[in-house]
């Protein structure tokens, strides 16, 4: 997360880090958001390879243990079918991975809330993007859980040419477009919005300008959640 702040601890308790096996300990590589007690919502682009993974819930500060994680191992990854890493911009950056047990909710953890099917929200609505990704350009993870806000950029603006163009479609959110955005190690993780008084998990964090995470008029584009409502319900297995 470029610019922002560091987020209260535990203030957003469904967003987990997604961490991988490499030289004997585990290295943050996604964010991904809790939807169901042993279910978490990722991108597609961070588990399109093969590895050892964990997922830490109730985390805050990455590199010291405080007592609240949970650390779950996977029992299964499902890309959606319809991923290409060869053709990002199509979309379907999305993937659900299964815990081997059920996560224990309490202050620190808690399941998302996630909108409705076919949900879109309006220019400007508020919305936090969380992670632990880059804080510059270039620059190495945040220890501690980030936030910076990030207002809705409706599709009609994003999709002009001067702005992400025809790269972005209407089955993904943008959001932000100024000195704010994501960046590398926020992969996977939760666009944050307010609706009608709480926050729902609208976005899946997916890309940003290879020019820059805040390039200008490039906001930070997620997968929209709520183009996905019956693959992610299916998958779960609960409706
Ligand atoms: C793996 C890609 C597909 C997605 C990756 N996503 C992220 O880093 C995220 F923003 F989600 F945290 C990304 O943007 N990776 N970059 C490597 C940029 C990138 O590849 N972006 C991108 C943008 C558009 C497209 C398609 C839609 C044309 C593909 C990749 C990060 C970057 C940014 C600035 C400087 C250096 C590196």
């Amino acid at each position: 997360v470029v610019g922002g702040e560091v987020a209260s601890p535990n203030s957003w308790p469904w967003q987990i880090s997604l961490q991988y096996l490499s030289g004997g300990s585990y290295h943050h590589t996604c964010g991904g958001t809790l939807v169901r007690r042993n279910w978490v919502m990722t991108a597609a682009h961070c588990v399109d390879t093969s590895r050892t993974w964990r997922i830490v819930l109730g985390d805050h500060d990455i590199y010291n243990h405080e007592g609240r994680e949970q650390y779950m191992s996977v029992s299964q990854v499902v890309i959606h079918p319809n991923w290409n890493r060869n053709n990002v911009a199509a979309g379907y950056d999305i993937a659900l991975m299964r815990l081997s047990s059920d996560a224990t909710l309490n202050s620190y953890v808690k399941l998302a809330t996630l909108p409705p099917s076919g949900q879109v929200l309006p220019h400007n609505n508020a919305c936090y993007i969380t992670g632990w990704g880059r804080t510059q350009t270039g620059g190495s993870l945040s220890a501690k859980l980030k936030q910076a806000y990030l207002p809705v950029v409706a599709h009609s603006t994003c999709s002009r040419s001067d702005w992400w163009g025809s790269t972005v479609k209407n089955t993904m959110v943008c959001a932000g477009g100024g000195s704010l955005s994501g960046c590398q190690g926020d992969s996977g993780g939760p666009l944050n919005c307010q609706v009608s008084g709480q926050y729902v998990v609208h976005g899946v964090t997916s890309f940003v300008s290879s020019s820059g995470c805040n390039a200008y008029q490039k906001p930070t584009v997620f997968t929209r959640v709520s183009a996905y409502s019956s693959w992610i319900s299916g998958v779960s297995a609960i409706i």
